[in-house]
């Protein structure tokens, strides 16, 4: 019962909005929204980026040029004040000790020249800046020596991401005023069996040690069980939902027909390689048993991934189901539907396209066949999402590319039959610890091998001197028969950004460089008919040059094409350019990636160096987490979880594969979090993923 009151009292708390906190009046108030902070709640746990460490109180001779150090040291002058403008004043000072001297300045704050009396010892901290034979720190905040050491400056201080206008002082007393009132009633989440096991610290000392931590082993304890709960929370709401998914619902169970796999396996241009062999055989198993199928599979760029969509699109077909293929681009909708259409063809299955462009008659034609059970295969866009496309008997979905989609939309799909198997196919490899978290709802096959005969792609990183050169080359390989992709970060030109738009430079190269050739553009911007036109074209081969934007980065698939060459390259994320780079090197032809590259200093060098180094979508990926961090990884995708507020998926693998583990058991044991210990962890789980997953039905 007491437990119970001070429960509902320390939630009461948590939702108080920040406006009662002293220090904070309206204008701050806006501010703090600005950064998300609404109430007590999220100054908690509003987490800091770094510390700055004042605890280590260094020599003067040992203070390092522009890193933020403390120091001990003795007023050895009097204050001195200049007046190099009106109305700006900088004060300044000489310390000493033992090892050397240092200038501190401030500016604008005259009272600094009542503050410290010669011979008096005072403790620095602030920036360093080595100058010649001087020693400088600017604008320094200081505490006395002796007996208040400690007291208020010398400890480790947390800095908060923060926006311009709201000071580090500020946020830090916010959140000790938002932790003063918390006290140390914030409820426990994770069952004592779980911290004993893993031998995490309570959740007071987590957070009080998280933002002001009495020393670096405190920290690193408090930030170990706030991400290991952070993530153990996470994958907890993906088992469930993954166990809702396959358990309670009966899924359909397709039926063997091994031989007339066989014939259509056989009629293929291609032999299968033993990689798309293997993840079809692990689809065709999940097929034919009553679980509903939600099945992840990745392959590197031209792994062919495709052939392995249609196989299980056949199969549901030739079970009397119809089958749906989802995927995020017109363009790519096109294409896939003239591939199935082809593979198809002798085998009576009816193939149809539906995307946004086409017109109301056509589409209305194709949505009353679909529901006749006339068409057994709907390929496009979006456009499938819409309330009246309404199947016969959906059997399967295929998603291209699902994180664009994200779990809702796959969702959305999935209630148009009922419970049709789910196949989601994704040309970004990802690590496969980061895979569990991100797809943690779905198994993961792996096509882990290219089609026989390729050839790696050459790829260069060069900068503008090599233009003529270059262009020399692609002129030498259109002589060949062979087709280029040129592809810009930008569509028109900007003022902010200086980077190459697709406009101007197929306008400049139409008309000078490459006039005795047929240059194309398509951009995003363009109608989709156009876009298709000029797509179209250059499947044809009726183009040399293709100017595009990255609506060409997934899928498209010109084996002809044997060069690609990419704008101002620093500003693409490195899988982004493996996508794009991916778009050669699909047929027998040796194929070359030219990477232009305006990006200077050793991160950007690096990258270069990556791409030219390795054909490995996996090493790329891994490479890229660890140069740009997986905020910016998965940033603009939205993948339907919430969002991390201290893990970080790169750093943090090895907690996270210790926080699933510990989740599977749960999971294992105790399915519908029903025990007294679990009860806490549903709750906690419902309360992050409410709103962001469907299905999660035990909650
Ligand atoms: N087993 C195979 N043997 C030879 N060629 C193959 C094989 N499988 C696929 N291909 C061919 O490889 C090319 C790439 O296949 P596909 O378009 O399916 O790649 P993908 O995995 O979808 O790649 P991306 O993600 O880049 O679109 C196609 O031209 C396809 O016909």
């Amino acid at each position: 019962m007491e437990e119970n009151t001070r429960n509902n009292n320390i939630k009461e708390v948590m939702k108080k909005t920040i406006k009662y906190l002293k220090g904070i009046g309206e204008v701050r108030e806006k501010l703090f929204h600005r950064l998300g902070i609404y109430n007590i709640e999220d100054l908690v746990s509003y987490f800091p980026r770094d510390y700055e460490d004042r605890n280590n109180i260094k020599k003067i001779n040992e203070l390092q040029d522009d890193e933020k150090c403390a120091f001990e040291g003795q007023i050895s002058s009097r204050v001195t004040e200049h007046r190099p403008k009106r109305g700006f004043t900088i004060s300044k000072l000489v310390i000493k000790d033992e090892t050397g001297s240092i200038t501190a300045s401030w500016f604008n704050q005259p009272y600094i020249k009542n503050v410290f009396k010669p011979g008096e010892k005072y403790i620095f901290f602030g920036k360093i800046a080595r100058k010649f034979n001087s020693i400088e720190i600017q604008n320094p905040i200081y505490e006395k020596a002796g007996e208040d050491k400690f007291k208020n400056m010398c400890r480790i201080v947390p800095v908060y991401p923060s926006t311009m206008d709201l000071s580090q002082n500020v946020i830090r007393a916010a959140v000790r005023s938002a932790m003063d009132a918390v006290g140390s009633n914030v409820e426990e989440s994770l069952p004592p069996s779980i911290k004993e096991k893993y031998k995490l610290p309570e959740i007071n000392y987590a957070y009080s040690n998280i933002h002001f931590p009495i020393s670096f082993e405190d920290f690193k304890n408090a930030r170990y069980r706030l991400v290991f709960e952070e993530l153990f929370f996470m994958q907890i709401g993906l088992l469930s939902l993954k166990a809702t998914l396959t358990n309670e619902h009966k899924g359909i169970k397709f039926n063997k027909d091994d031989d007339r796999m066989d014939a259509f396996i056989k009629a293929l241009p291609f032999s299968l390689t033993c990689a798309q062999e293997n993840v079809f055989c692990e689809i065709k198993n999940d097929m034919e048993s009553n679980k509903v199928m939600n099945r992840l599979v990745q392959g590197d760029v031209g792994s062919g991934k495709t052939v392995v969509a249609a196989l299980a699109l056949y199969k549901a077909v030739l079970s009397g189901y119809q089958g749906a293929l989802m995927v995020p681009t017109e363009i790519l909708a096109g294409q896939h539907y003239i591939t199935m259409s082809k593979l198809f063809k002798g085998f009576g299955v009816n193939v149809a396209l539906l995307t946004g462009s086409k017109t109301a008659k056509e589409k209305r034609e194709t949505i009353g066949k679909l529901k006749k059970g006339e068409i057994q295969i709907l390929i496009g866009t979006h456009a499938l999402l819409e309330d009246k496309v309404e199947f016969n008997s959906l059997g399967l979905v295929v998603t291209d590319e699902q994180h664009r989609f994200g779990v809702r939309q796959r969702a959305v799909l999935s209630k148009k039959g009922n419970d049709p198997d789910v196949l989601v196919m994704t040309a970004t490899p990802i690590p496969r610890t980061l895979a569990l978290i991100l797809y943690g709802d779905l198994d993961i096959s792996i096509i882990n091998e290219l089609p026989p005969g390729r050839k790696p792609i050459k790829t260069y990183a060069v900068d503008n001197g090599m233009r003529q050169r270059i262009y020399d080359f692609i002129r030498k390989k259109v002589k060949e028969g062979r087709q280029i992709y040129m592809v810009c970060p930008l569509v028109e030109e900007s003022e902010e950004i200086s980077a190459r738009s697709a406009n101007e430079l197929a306008g400049t190269i139409a008309e000078n460089d490459f006039k005795d050739m047929r240059v194309g553009l398509v951009h995003g911007k363009m109608k989709p008919k156009d876009k298709e036109a000029i797509m179209g074209d250059f499947v044809k081969g009726n183009l040399d040059i293709l100017v595009s934007t990255t609506v060409i980065e997934v899928g498209v698939n010109v084996p002809n094409a044997t060069v690609m060459v990419v704008e101002n390259s620093e500003r693409f994320g490195l899988s982004q350019l493996h996508q794009l780079r991916g778009r050669v090197g699909r047929g027998e032809e040796e194929s070359f990636c030219i990477l232009f590259n305006e990006g200077k200093g050793a991160v950007a060098k690096e990258r270069m160096k990556v791409m030219e180094k390795t054909n490995d979508g996996f090493v790329i990926s891994e490479k890229d987490l660890e140069l740009r961090g997986p905020g910016e990884f998965f940033g603009t995708r939205q993948h339907g979880l919430p969002e991390l507020k201290i893990a970080n998926l790169y750093k943090d693998m090895e907690i996270l594969k210790i926080a699933q583990e510990a989740a599977i058991n749960i999971i294992t044991e105790d399915p519908k979090l029903s025990s007294d210990e679990n009860i806490r962890i549903k709750m906690a789980v419902k309360e992050k993923f409410e709103g962001k997953i469907e299905g999660l039905s035990f909650l």
